[in-house]
């Protein structure tokens, strides 16, 4: 990079609640499997982990839940989130900016990890697989922005380079944020200024 050159803005996108639609899937999922059992709605969702909150309903409907992500074809079907795909295609266009898809995969990884990069191929294109970054541990990623509905993010590094913006989801639309803590409500809200302001 030259002298004086601007450095681009680099983005981490979350996945999972962000670009692709986890919990109405999940919950579509556990329905039509367990039609019998009960389940929580999603307005009535808490905590980033379905598995601990259906586990507390009882016991055993933590594996129940499990098993609906688990499956064959679950990462592969989710639906995009409104808005997702377009603001994603508009980010990348960007002057001085870049984009990376930052995700988590399960720790039972069969089906899930090259089901990601199915999706991403499917529905973002080639150009976004090369773009396409699978880690347990985000906090390792460089970035200047990770947008991500997961509440709180830790990992081997304790100051992370990026600012985590939180995609509100039904699991944390509750939460009271800090001050400090940014919330993008939904692909139609104004995520143009949150990477305009981060600039400056
Ligand atoms: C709700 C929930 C999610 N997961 C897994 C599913 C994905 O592999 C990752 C998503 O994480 P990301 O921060 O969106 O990349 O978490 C899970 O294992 N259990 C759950 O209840
Ligand atoms: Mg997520």
């Amino acid at each position: 990079m030259e002298l004086g050159e601007q450095r681009a803005l680099r983005v981490l996108l979350d996945m999972d609640g962000v670009l692709a639609d986890f919990e109405g899937s999940l919950l579509r999922g556990f329905r039509d499997r367990f039609p019998q059992e009960p389940y929580v709605a999603l307005e009535d969702r808490r905590g980033f982990s379905a598995r601990n909150q259906y586990g507390a309903l009882r016991p055993d409907l933590a594996m129940k839940v499990a098993s609906v992500y688990e499956a064959p074809g679950f990462f592969l079907d989710l639906e995009p989130i409104p808005g997702a795909l377009e603001a994603v295609q508009e980010m990348s266009c960007m002057k001085d900016t870049e984009v990376f898809i930052c995700t988590s995969p399960l720790k039972k990884y069969d089906y899930c990890t090259s089901e990601k990069y199915l999706w991403v191929d499917k529905y973002l294109g080639p150009q976004f697989v090369d773009r396409l970054i699978l880690t347990r541990d985000k906090t390792v990623v460089l970035g200047d922005l990770l947008i991500d509905d997961k509440d709180v993010i830790q990992g081997q590094e304790k100051k992370p380079s990026w600012e985590h913006i939180l995609f509100t989801c039904c699991h944390n639309q509750h939460l009271d944020l800090p001050a400090s803590k940014r919330r993008l409500n939904s692909w139609s809200d104004n995520w143009r200024e949150i990477l305009e302001n981060k600039r400056k």
